[in-house]
Formats: C-alpha cells, structure tokens, sequence
C-alpha cells in the first residue's frame, strides 16, 4: 500500500516529482504539499488534486514519509519545529543539494531514516534521474520504499558513498541547465542567421531529443561513434566540430562540472 508522502517546500523540484507520481499512478490523495505561498498550492491542487497545506507540522504528522524540499540554506530553520514531533518511525527523504546526512540527522534527531537523494527536473515527465544514498542503518523497506518513489519519475542510481551525490549534481542534477544553455546558445546564433525563433526551437528541440534517443536506443555504440555518424569525412559536421574542439569545449565542460561539484561541497559545510 502507498504511504503517506508530505512535501515539506513545494517548489521546482518537488513539482517536478509530484506530477511524475501523480502520472504514474500514485494516489494523490496519500501526497501532501506544504508551502507557504498560496498560489503555488493552489495550482499543485488544481492540477494533480493533491491535499495542500501551509502547516509544515500538519503535514509532517499525517505523513509516513516527509520529503525535504526547501532550499538548502533554510533546511535547518525548516527542521527545527519538525524535529519535536515523534518522528519514529517515519522516513525523510532530502532532495537538497549540499546538505550531508550528518547535518539532516543533526537537525532532526536519530529517530528519524534519512535517505538523501539528489533527483533532476526532467522528473516532470517521467524522464528524471534520481541518485540515492543512505547511511548504514536504515532498513531495507525504506530504501525499498525511497526507490519505489523516486522510480515513479525516472531512473534510479543507488550509491555506496554520500560524496558520489556531488557526482549525480554535476552529471544529472544540475546537467539539464547545461543542455538548455546548449540549446539556447544555438537558438541565438540561428536567429542571428535569419532562422525564426519558433522554427530554430523546433528544429533544436527536435535535434536535442532525437540525439538523446539514440544514446539510449544503442548502448552498443560509443557516444563518439555516435557522433561519428553524423560527421562526414570534410563536411559540415565535421568544420562545427573542430571549432568547437578549437575552443575548448571538452575543458569548459569538465571545469563547469568540478566547480558545481566544489560548490556542493563547499555548502556542505555551509549548511
Ligand atoms: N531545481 C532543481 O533542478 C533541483 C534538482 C535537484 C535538487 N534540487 C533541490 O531541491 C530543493 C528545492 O529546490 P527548487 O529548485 O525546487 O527551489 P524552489 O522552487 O525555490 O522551491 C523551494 C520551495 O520551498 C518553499 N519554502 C520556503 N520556505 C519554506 C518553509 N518554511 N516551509 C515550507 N516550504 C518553504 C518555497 O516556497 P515559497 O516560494 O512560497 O517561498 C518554495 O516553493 C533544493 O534544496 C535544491 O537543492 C533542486
Ligand atoms: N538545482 C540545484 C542547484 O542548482 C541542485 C541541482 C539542480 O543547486
């Protein structure tokens, strides 16, 4: 049977993972969201008829599991009050970003099971990836339960250490902004060429989702073999390639996803 899942914050991210549990059949009325501001409950009621509340308290007590999804800097502040209820027995499930187990239990108490996790947007649709950690302790049916939850809206990544959840950020937490700048950069220069705006977006949404499609339909081939069959011997492909290569693309992306991974870690002492 479904448990009793409270949103504790239920902005992007918990959105995203609220709509893909609700498309994938989970009971609505087991999800609760609390959030201070009105507007954005109403519109979680209206379209996925979930129970909405502004008493974090509330929530927390009616539920069996309470996902953290406020901002990392007000997880503290947000635990506090949560942390005198009688949370035995319950499960608390982070989505923060640079917010370690040690902090989360620190802020509400060894009654509690952590399992941090660290998901993506793409959760929306279903197409989301989820990477999960939990300290030695927590019991095989709430990991089981976490993983249930979390595969409603995408894929799932269990990990043996907590340092690899600043890895998911840099790969897949954070990685769908990199693609959208990807694409936007393109959109820019092909209406700089002349090309519309509706058209260069269907055009670069068509070719984005295409080129995801075929590293997932053929895991037999490298991601550079891949690229070589679009690449023809002195063509088009090819001079795009080089100047991208010429430019350094390769180093500003592995420095981009060492800085998101410095700054996970730098908040993890922050918070
Ligand atoms: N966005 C992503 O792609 C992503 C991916 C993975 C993980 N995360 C993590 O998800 C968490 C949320 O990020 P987000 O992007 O979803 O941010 P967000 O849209 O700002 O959502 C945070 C929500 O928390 C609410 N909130 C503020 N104070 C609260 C309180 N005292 N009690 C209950 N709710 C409160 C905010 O409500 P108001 O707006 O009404 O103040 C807001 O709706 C972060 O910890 C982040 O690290 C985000
Ligand atoms: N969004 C959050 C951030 O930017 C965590 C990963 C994606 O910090």
């Amino acid at each position: 049977m479904s448990r009793t899942v409270a949103f504790i914050g239920a902005g992007n991210m918990a959105r995203s993972i609220i709509s893909g549990l609700v498309a994938s059949g989970y009971p609505a009325a087991q999800i609760i969201a609390a959030n201070p501001s009105q507007g954005k409950l109403d519109a979680l009621a209206s379209e996925f008829g979930v129970q909405t509340t502004n008493d974090n308290l509330a929530a927390c007590e009616q539920a069996e599991v309470i996902v953290l999804g406020v901002k990392p800097q007000l997880m503290a502040q947000v635990c506090a009050p949560i942390a005198e209820l009688d949370l035995s027995g319950k499960l608390a499930l982070s989505i923060a970003a640079g917010v370690t187990c040690d902090s989360l239990q620190s802020y509400l108490g060894s009654d509690v099971a952590l399992v941090r996790t660290m998901p993506n947007t793409p959760s929306l649709l279903g197409l989301g990836l989820t990477g999960l950690y939990a300290p030695a302790g927590v019991s095989q049916v709430d990991r089981d339960f976490a993983t249930e939850l979390m595969a409603a809206v995408g894929e799932t990544l269990w990990l043996e250490q907590e340092a690899q959840i600043d890895q998911v950020i840099a790969c897949a937490g954070s990685s769908p902004a990199y693609f959208f700048l990807f694409m936007e950069a393109m959109e820019q220069a092909a209406e700089k060429m002349g090309v519309t705006q509706a058209d260069a977006r269907l055009m670069i949404q068509q070719a984005a989702l295409g080129a995801a499609e075929m590293v997932k339909h053929n895991p037999q081939l490298s991601l550079a073999e891949l690229r070589a069959q679009v690449t023809s011997k002195g063509g088009t492909t090819a001079k795009a390639i080089e100047t991208f290569e010429q430019q350094g693309l390769r180093n500003s992306v592995a420095d981009a996803m060492n800085a998101a991974v410095e700054r996970a870690q730098q908040m993890a002492k922050e918070f």
